[in-house]
């Protein structure tokens, strides 16, 4: 393949416009078209801050976008539940995505795996691109083989649509799968303000916090007998989030089944 042909969907948001540069400055990337439900049938260059990409196609409908374009890649940063559609209708015209959105449930999940199979096509679905955050979430998995109490709070800008976010989500999935199942806390404790011990993930904690001026952060916190240990990662940008979406288009064009995190595919 000559340059892999890239579709960007949401590219007028925080993580699409970082996208949309990565994909620019990338030697063997072409921008093929970008997917945009408000701007369908402009150019890309028409938008606010954009003037560089001047005639690069804006779709509304990602389905005549890939008929259109025959593009390799989609890589999508919109909202859940766009997120889901896009991905699926990808699959289907033998596109593969490349998914930074999040709040995908683990029925989406299953649902993608099965039609990646059917088509033989690969797709990565990464709730944090961070190479950091990865680490992180290794870190904390390898940390939860010895401690069995762990509260996880992740902290995030106030624009944010789901919580927990992904990356909680999957820490969490990560831990339960080496640590001995145990309900945190005392027997008896009791919440007079509902909501005050996070959500729980089996027997595990998750907070969110959301305020203006943070970007993405998380803080994993294990405790036992005299003692606590604390992970934590920090995206102070959305540019911390680029070398890992590379990495995943990379991946993605050599692969021929579903990725769900980048621990799998960092080496
Ligand atoms: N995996 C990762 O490392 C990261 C993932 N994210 C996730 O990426 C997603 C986007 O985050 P942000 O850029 O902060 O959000 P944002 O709100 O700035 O951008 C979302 C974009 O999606 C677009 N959109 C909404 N509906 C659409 C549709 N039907 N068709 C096309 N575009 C549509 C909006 O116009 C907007 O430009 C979220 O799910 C967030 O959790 C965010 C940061 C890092
Ligand atoms: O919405 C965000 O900003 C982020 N979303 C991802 C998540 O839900 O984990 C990744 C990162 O934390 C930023």
């Amino acid at each position: 393949m000559d340059k892999v042909k890239v579709v960007i969907a949401g590219p007028r948001g925080r993580m699409g416009r970082e996208a949309v540069q990565l994909v620019k400055r990338t030697d063997n990337y072409e921008l093929a078209a970008v997917i945009d439900h408000k701007n369908g049938g402009g150019h890309l260059g028409d938008f606010d801050g954009f003037s560089e990409f001047g005639q690069i196609p804006v779709y509304s409908d990602i389905a005549v976008c890939f008929q259109e374009i025959e593009p390799n890649v989609l890589i999508d940063l919109t909202t859940p539940e766009v997120g889901m559609h896009h991905t699926k209708t990808a699959l289907e015209h033998g596109v593969r995505p490349v998914v930074g959105t999040t709040g995908f449930t683990k029925e989406n999940l299953q649902e993608l795996e099965a039609l990646c199979h059917d088509k033989g096509l690969g797709c990565i679905i990464a709730p944090n691109f961070a190479l950091g955050a990865v680490l992180m979430m290794k870190f904390s998995q390898m940390a939860g083989r010895y401690f069995n109490d762990v509260e996880i709070i992740e902290l995030h800008h106030d624009q944010k649509l789901d919580s927990p976010s992904g990356t909680a989500v999957k820490t969490a999935e990560m831990i339960a799968d080496v640590r001995e199942q145990k309900q945190q806390g005392h027997p008896n404790e009791k919440e007079t303000i509902s909501g005050a011990r996070g959500a729980n993930f089996d027997g595990m904690h998750i907070h969110s916090v959301r305020l203006p001026g943070l970007i993405a952060h998380q803080q994993v916190m294990f405790g036992s007998e005299g003692q606590t240990l604390t992970i934590r990662h920090d995206s102070y940008n959305r540019a911390s989030f680029m070398s890992g979406v590379k990495l995943a288009v990379d991946t993605v064009v050599k692969i021929d089944t579903l990725v769900y995190g980048l621990e799998n595919i960092m080496e």
